[in-house]
């Protein structure tokens, strides 16, 4: 079986569930965010003031492009790996790609209820209104890329439904 491509929102749940997928499949689970930061040996955050988005994606596609097929791997990549250069070409090519949508209402949600503030685009301290309308924006802008995925599912859903979603996928393969 081919390895699995989580894509969608930050805070859409492509760590948490990536890592339920893993553990039910028997697949290794990996998250992007995660390599790159050793790769980098500087947190998300740090890379983004010290060197810079640019930087950051560029060093995002090259870990991405180092995926091949059939690794049994579960990978979360990052909410911005869509939509950069050829990277959806790429995961189209070499996996199973899972789109979990989250509408920006629920984003907003969870990224509230969360303490954690280690996604240098989403700028918890700017006030609910504008947070919100930058939510909706950057999800309507990344869209069509998420779109793109081979399955899409609605990101709000039950351990149970799980087990359809692997269904899916095998018939994806099969
Ligand atoms: N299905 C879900 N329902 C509600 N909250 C969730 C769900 N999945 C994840 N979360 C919460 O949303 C936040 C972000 O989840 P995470 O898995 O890190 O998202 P991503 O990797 O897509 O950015 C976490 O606080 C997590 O507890
Ligand atoms: O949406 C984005 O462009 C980003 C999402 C983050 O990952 P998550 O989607 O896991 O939060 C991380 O890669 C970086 O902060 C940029
Ligand atoms: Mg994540």
């Amino acid at each position: 079986m081919k390895n699995i491509f989580l894509v969608g929102m930050p805070s859409s749940g492509k760590s948490t569930l990536g890592r339920q997928l893993a553990k039910a499949i028997g697949y290794k689970f990996v998250d992007m965010d995660e390599l790159i930061e050793r790769h980098e040996n500087q947190t998300i955050p740090e890379i983004f003031k010290w060197n810079g988005e640019n930087h950051f994606r560029e060093i995002e596609s090259k870990i991405l492009k180092q995926f091949s097929p059939n690794q049994k791997l579960v990978i979360a990549t990052g909410g911005g790996v869509p939509c950069f250069f050829d990277n959806m070409d790429f995961i189209k090519a070499n996996g199973i790609s899972v789109f979990l949508n989250v509408q920006p209402e629920d984003l907003f949600k969870r990224i509230k209820l969360s303490d954690a503030n280690n996604r240098p685009l989403i700028n918890k301290s700017s006030g609910n209104q504008a947070l919100f309308e930058d939510l909706k924006k950057r999800y309507q802008t990344r869209l069509p890329f998420y779109m793109r995925a081979d399955i899409k599912i609605d990101g709000n859903i039950e351990v149970q439904q799980l087990l359809w979603l692997l269904d899916e996928i095998n018939e994806k393969q099969s």
